[in-house]
């Protein structure tokens, strides 16, 4: 039988925080910045290159110290020491996760079942700095002798959404030669688009898989390794177009490829925290090894930062502990994040897997049901292209949506006046969710637009906006490598710290293992191979049957 432990929510920090909300119920952000006008210098952190300003949220001064005395109360300090030193954190897994180890310079010593992984963490990245710079001058070329233009990174969840999100929001830093593609999905329609306009004698492939047992990428590899021996390759050469990055070098052998084309991956780096390791190869071949580097160091600096500043000013815990404000007091449901940045576009994609399948846990880590909410539900897209879309129902629904702006204060392609622009959408996006219109307003600004009193009674209610939305504006000078390692290791550190609040394992998955089981006794079904079986339940049956008519299968 699972140990029981006592749950947060009998703490008397949690009660203090109970009745803070209670107090809080009237009371509007309106109110707090019209009390108390510094709250806008004092609500503003530093860190590794970001600033945060986070005074338009529900807060307080007391409400501030009272959530670090909820995360005290849960021994966070021995928690984060914990994690950054290598202490088994995954208990489902007894594993370490020690992916800000993989950004680590090489001074001290971690030490892993009494090894110092410090050492072949930093033998892997000379490895792939040989290989990047072999790529790039040429002397690792396709089995024709030209060089690569273009590589393709074959992998899915955590071995894709990381590398996808650095090398798309890094553009600018992109080395010339060469073009960077994804294949994630098993859907024929990713890997036909994507290797439709590609010439196999000068592309590079990428097997990324820390288990090397997922069917998605193991699928779209043979069909890729098919595509180059049906485009002029030989068996022989595939050992000049494909890679892998595994910690599971022995299928990774098995399914063909020369173990001195496998870069290692190890058990204690979480997919979803693994774009830090050679499943970086995309980023590192993509960007050059430098930016590669930098990105590491920008998430090293959010490590320190993370691992030395008092909880009042740690950006990683004071994000952390209101979103748990938000989630466990207020009923949020969801998180939006809302980059200002076109480069970002893939951020929310990353986060959704960084946090959701981290945090979306409903036993503690002892295995007893939790008593209170995990996760919420992450979401989020670029500015200004939601504003136009789903802020409305930000600005006008009935639920409480706590959001993140995230906005480089320069941009890369300053044409015109656009980023002036694009601030000034981010601002008044901030401050419409935070103050709102109250109906009064609303009603005298219609008579002051000239619309007849009785009409404008009538259509006050429908223009007022509640405002009294929680929101983080986090911003750096310009999104390069560095601030992109910084605010990705802001948010893995954000999501760890929701996770000792709340009891749970953030770094184990088994929820998706399910349905992993599931679909491979339905696709000999589908494929016509077991036809006399049922998946257990007659909806199913049914749709086999469908999809079995109208496939002839
Ligand atoms: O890297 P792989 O072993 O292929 O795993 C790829 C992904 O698939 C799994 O189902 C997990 O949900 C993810 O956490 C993981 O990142």
């Amino acid at each position: 039988m699972p140990e029981k432990t006592a749950s947060v929510t009998d703490t008397p920090e949690w009660q203090v925080l109970l009745r803070a909300r209670q107090g809080m119920a009237q009371t509007h952000m309106r109110d707090l910045f019209n009390r108390d006008p510094g709250r806008a210098q004092r609500y503003l952190l530093e860190a590794a290159g970001l600033t945060l300003d986070f005074s338009r949220n529900r807060l307080t001064d007391d409400i501030l110290r009272a959530l670090m005395n909820l995360a005290r109360s849960c021994n966070l300090d021995g928690r984060i020491t914990a994690l950054l030193e290598g202490a088994k954190v995954n208990r489902t897994e007894h594993r370490p996760a020690l992916h800000s180890a993989l950004r680590q310079p090489a001074t001290q010593a971690i030490e892993v079942d009494g090894t110092n992984i410090l050492v072949e963490i930093h033998q892997t990245l000379n490895r792939m700095e040989s290989l990047v710079e072999q790529v790039h001058d040429g002397r690792f070329t396709g089995h024709t002798g030209k060089r690569f233009t273009d590589v393709v990174s074959i992998g899915i969840g955590g071995s894709f959404l990381g590398p996808k999100l650095v090398v798309e929001a890094l553009r600018p830093y992109w080395h010339q030669s060469i073009n960077c593609h994804f294949i994630a999905n098993i859907d024929g329609t990713d890997i036909t688009e994507t290797l439709a306009p590609l010439n196999p004698d000068t592309t590079l492939f990428l097997v990324q898989s820390k288990s090397f047992r997922t069917q998605e990428t193991l699928e779209n590899s043979l069909l890729a390794r098919q595509w180059f021996l049906d485009h002029g390759g030989s068996e022989n050469k595939v050992a000049c177009h494909f890679l892998a990055v595994t910690a599971n070098a022995g299928e990774a052998i098995r399914f063909g490829i020369t173990p001195d084309n496998i870069f290692p991956m190890w058990d204690w780096v979480g997919g979803r925290y693994s774009l830090w390791s050679a499943i970086g190869l995309p980023i590192a071949i993509t960007l050059g090894m430098d930016h590669f580097r930098a990105l590491l160091a920008g998430a090293h600096q959010m490590d320190q930062h993370f691992r030395n500043a008092p909880f009042e000013q740690n950006m990683p815990v004071v994000m952390a502990m209101l979103s748990v404000w938000y989630n466990n007091f207020w009923g949020a449901q969801s998180h939006a994040v809302l980059p200002y940045d076109e480069y970002l576009k893939f951020l929310p994609e990353h986060l959704q897997q960084l946090d959701m399948e981290s945090n979306g846990k409903r036993v503690t880590a002892q295995g007893v049901a939790v008593s209170h909410d995990t996760g919420p539900v992450l979401w989020g897209g670029v500015g200004a292209n939601g504003q136009h879309a789903y802020h409305q129902l930000i600005h006008q629904g009935t639920r409480l949506v706590p959001a993140d702006f995230i906005m480089p204060l320069q941009s890369h392609n300053p044409v015109a006046r656009h980023h002036t622009s694009l601030f000034a959408n981010c601002l008044s996006q901030a401050r419409a969710m935070m103050t709102g219109k109250t109906e009064a307003e609303a009603f005298e600004e219609l008579l002051a637009s000239g619309m007849e009193a009785g009409a404008a009674r009538q259509l006050a209610p429908h223009r007022a906006i509640p405002g009294n939305q929680p929101c983080n504006i986090l911003m750096m000078p310009r999104l390069s490598p560095q601030t992109l390692g910084a605010l990705v290791a802001l948010y893995e550190h954000r999501t760890y710290v929701q996770s000792v609040i709340w009891n749970i394992d953030c770094f184990d998955q088994w929820g998706v293992e399910l349905g992993k089981q599931i679909g491979s006794e339905i696709l000999p079904m589908l494929s016509g191979d077991h036809t006399d079986g049922s998946a257990g339940d007659s909806a199913t049956d049914n749709l086999i049957r469908l999809f079995r008519s109208a496939t002839g299968a």
